[in-house]
């Protein structure tokens, strides 16, 4: 299985999310912001963390206009598959290809710290190797963490299960503790958790790995 990182002026876990790839053993490339087309033989986009442009206007709201965002929307309306990770679900959520926004953390602090999870739903493209209401700690480290979903736009999540993980005590605010999502086809998910910062025990634990493992396991049922 073949992955792509795209990587925007300001992106600093592209690294991370290419190792984390490769090292469960799978081709990872690194496609600049610029490109206006994705090579034909991709199977799954990453968006990585970071701060794209600096976090300026609103964090995403400026790479949402990259070239490359042209060519990512199309290949999410194709049925591509694509997570955007902590930045990557800002940028998500600006490109309108998720509900929803990420506004400050209710503290207005930045936050940066290992947090606990749950698997709200364990039978995604992204989810499917954990175990249904699993209990995960993942990294965060986000200053525009807040997600924030009308209650109409949440019981629309519900009813489609498109909530991924929730959070077991809400760092920041989020509505209805919301963690991760996908969309309501389910090929596309964002997060603001790091599961390629939690692939290995010397990493502080690999609850993150499964993330990965989960996509290539739905991509093989697939092919
Ligand atoms: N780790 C990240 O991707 C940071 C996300 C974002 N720029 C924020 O601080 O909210």
């Amino acid at each position: 299985m073949k992955f792509a990182v795209i990587v925007f002026p300001g992106s600093n876990c592209d690294k991370d999310a290419q190792y984390a790839v490769e090292s469960l053993g799978h081709n990872c490339r690194l496609l600049w912001h610029k490109d206006t087309s994705l090579p034909k033989d991709v199977d799954c986009i990453i968006l990585p963390g970071g701060f794209s442009y600096g976090d300026y206007l609103r964090s995403g709201a400026i790479a949402r206009f990259s070239p490359i965002m042209e060519a990512v929307i199309k290949f999410a309306e194709r049925g591509g598959l694509v997570i955007g990770i902590c930045n990557g679900f800002q940028i998500l959520l600006e490109s309108g290809l998720l509900p929803g926004a990420l506004m400050k953390n209710n503290s207005t602090k930045f936050i940066c710290k290992r947090q606990k999870l749950n698997v709200a739903n364990n039978s995604t493209a992204f989810t499917n190797k954990y175990k249904r209401n699993e209990e995960i700690t993942l990294p965060i480290a986000h200053g525009d963490g807040n997600y924030y979903v009308s209650k109409d736009e949440y019981k629309k999540l519900k009813e489609n299960n498109q909530i991924l993980f929730t959070y077991s005590d809400n760092p920041n605010g989020s509505s209805f503790d919301i963690a991760g999502i996908c969309n309501d086809k389910g090929n596309v998910a964002g997060m603001m958790p790091h599961p390629e910062r939690a692939i290995e025990e010397i990493l502080g634990g690999k609850d993150g790995a499964k993330v990965f493992t989960s996509i290539v396991k739905n991509f093989q049922g697939r092919v």
